[in-house]
C-alpha cells in the first residue's frame, strides 16, 4: 500500500519532473527519492553512506546538489532489487524517519545529466572570486544599508536601486536617478574593470542592493536581455549562501561566500537561469550545514536605453514575448 498523500508528495513531484532518470526494469543502479542536499532532502552524505554501508552489494552513493534525491550503485540488479524489497516505503530511523521511496534508475542518466557536479567550469562565461572585497568594505557597505526597511520590498527580499530604477513589473529599466553610486562602489569597479574579465565589460551604470531576510531567496531567473547588456555583476556579503544554475536539465551549484564576486556573461548571462532557493541553511556537498545569515548583496549592470536583444537563447530571452511574472525575479 502506498504511504499517505503527505508523504508521497515529493515522490510524485520527482517522478513527474525526472521521468527519464527512471528504469522499468531492474538495474544495479538505484534512485532514493527523499533523500538528497535538496529541499526534503537535507541529509549529510556521511550519514547517508553509514546507513547504505549495511547492505549486501553496496558500492557507493552519489548524491545530487539541489534535488531531493540520490543514486546508490549496487554490484548488481539482484542486489539493488534486494535492497528495494527490503525498504520501499518505509520509514527509515537511521536517516530521520523519511519514508524511502525506492526506484530503478537508468545507469545512462549519469553520463547525460550530471545531478552531482559542484564544477561551474563548463558554464561559459561565468567568472566566481573568493575575497573580492575586503573585510573593511564590507562594513563600510553593510553600514550603510541598515536601514533597509524603508526600501522596496520584492517578493520576500528588500531592494534598492542606484543609478537607475528597475520595474519589476514591466521588466524594465524605470528612470534614470540623479544620485548615482555611492562612493564605496568606485574602488570595487576599478578593481573590477582591471580584471581580464573586466576588460570585456561595459562601464556599469544600475546597481541594486538586496537585503535578503534570513530564508529568503530569488526564483530562478535569467535578467532581463533586454533592460540590460552583457555583464552582471553579483557581490555576495555578510553571508553564504548556495545559487542554483540551470540550463535545460543542466544544474549547476555555486557557493557564493561572503566578500565574494560572480561575475555573468555570454552564456551565464544570456542562456542560463540563476536562483536562490527559500532556506534558512545550505548543504555543501562535504555534508557540511550552512547556516544562513541575513544576506546583502549587490548586483551591478548597465542599462540597455534602447531595449534589444540578438542572443542565441530565445527560450530566455524578453526581446518578443511577454514574460509571465511569476518566473521572474
Ligand atoms: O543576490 C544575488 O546575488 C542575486 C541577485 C539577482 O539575481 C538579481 O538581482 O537579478
Ligand atoms: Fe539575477
Amino acid at each position: 500500500m502506498l504511504p499517505s498523500q503527505d508523504i508521497n508528495l515529493p515522490y510524485k513531484t520527482i517522478k513527474k519532473r525526472e521521468q527519464n532518470i527512471f528504469s522499468q526494469e531492474p538495474t544495479p543502479l538505484i534512485c532514493l527519492t527523499n533523500v538528497g542536499f535538496g529541499g526534503l532532502g537535507g541529509v549529510p552524505q556521511p550519514i547517508v553512506e553509514a546507513f547504505l554501508e549495511k547492505y549486501e552489494g553496496y558500492i557507493k552513493v552519489i548524491m545530487t546538489l539541489g534535488k531531493p534525491f540520490c543514486f546508490v550503485w549496487f554490484s548488481s540488479a539482484e542486489y539493488a532489487t534486494a535492497f528495494k524489497n527490503t525498504l520501499d516505503y518505509k520509514p527509515s530511523p537511521e536517516l530521520s524517519n523519511k519514508h524511502l521511496f525506492i526506484e530503478f534508475a537508468n545507469p545512462e542518466i549519469l553520463q547525460t545529466s550530471n545531478f552531482s557536479t559542484n564544477d561551474v567550469a563548463d558554464v561559459p562565461g561565468l567568472t566566481y572570486i573568493d575575497d573580492f572585497i575586503t573585510e573593511e568594505e564590507e562594513a563600510t557597505i553593510l553600514e550603510n544599508a541598515q536601514n533597509f526597511s524603508s526600501w522596496e520590498v520584492v517578493k520576500n527580499r528588500f531592494v534598492k536601486h542606484y543609478g537607475w530604477t528597475y520595474d519589476y513589473k514591466k521588466f524594465h529599466a524605470g528612470l534614470q536617478l540623479e544620485q548615482g553610486f555611492p562612493s564605496y562602489i568606485n574602488p570595487i569597479l576599478d578593481r573590477f574593470y582591471a580584471l581580464p574579465v573586466g576588460k570585456l565589460s561595459p562601464k556599469l551604470n544600475q546597481l541594486t542592493i538586496s537585503h535578503y531576510p534570513i530564508g529568503a531567496g530569488i526564483p530562478p531567473h535569467c535578467d532581463s536581455h533586454t533592460a540590460f547588456y552583457d555583464t552582471i555583476l553579483l557581490v555576495s556579503l555578510a553571508s553564504s549562501v548556495l545559487m542554483e544554475f540551470r540550463s535545460g536539465s543542466k544544474m549547476r551549484i555555486l557557493h557564493l561566500r561572503r566578500r565574494s564576486l560572480t561575475v555573468l556573461q555570454r552564456d551565464a548571462r544570456y542562456g542560463w537561469e540563476h536562483a536562490i532557493r527559500l532556506r534558512k541553511s545550505d548543504l555543501l556537498p562535504s555534508g557540511e550545514l550552512l547556516e544562513r545569515q541575513v544576506r546583502v548583496s549587490l548586483t551591478l549592470r548597465r542599462i540597455q536605453e534602447s531595449p534589444n536583444c540578438n542572443c542565441s537563447f530565445p527560450n530566455l530571452c524578453d526581446r518578443n514575448k511577454i514574460i509571465s511574472s511569476q518566473d521572474k525575479a
